[in-house]
C-alpha cells in the first residue's frame, strides 16, 4: 500500500524512533523532503512565487495535519514555506511522519 493510501495512527510513545536506515528508505517515496542531521525529523522547503502562495502552502499542509491528527511545525515568508515534522511522542521519526509528508506532496504538488 502506498503512503498516500495509509492514515496516521495514534502514537502514544513507548516505542523507539525509526532508525536512520529505515528513514532513508522511506525518504525515496517523498520527493523534496530531507532528513535532518540526527535523523529525528524530516522537512521540506517550498519555494513560492510570493507571500500569498506561501500562505496557501502553509494552509494546505495545516489542513493535512488536521485531517490526519499529526502536526508539523510550519514557517513561511515571502516566497517560501518550510514544513518540518517528527513524532513528539517518541522524539523522532515514525511511519506517520512519512504518511504526512506524502499527503502534503499530494496536496501541494511540486
Ligand atoms: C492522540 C494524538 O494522535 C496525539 O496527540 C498526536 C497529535 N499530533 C501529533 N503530532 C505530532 N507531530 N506528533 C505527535 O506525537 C502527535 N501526537
Amino acid at each position: 500500500m502506498s503512503l498516500t493510501e495509509k492514515h496516521c495512527t495514534p502514537c502514544q510513545g513507548g516505542i523507539d524512533p525509526m532508525p536512520r536506515g529505515e528513514a532513508e528508505r522511506y525518504l525515496a517515496d517523498i520527493p523534496g523532503w530531507e532528513l535532518n542531521e540526527d535523523a529525528t525529523r524530516i522537512s521540506r522547503h517550498f519555494k513560492t512565487k510570493d507571500f500569498a502562495e506561501a500562505q496557501a502552502v502553509a494552509n494546505r499542509a495545516g489542513d493535512v495535519a488536521e485531517q490526519e491528527d499529526h502536526h508539523p511545525d510550519i514557517r513561511f515568508g515571502y516566497g517560501w514555506c518550510e514544513v518540518e515534522i517528527h513524532t513528539h511522542a517518541i522524539g523522532g521519526l515514525h511511519e506517520n511522519d512519512f504518511i504526512y509528508a506524502a499527503k502534503v506532496n499530494e496536496a501541494v504538488g511540486g
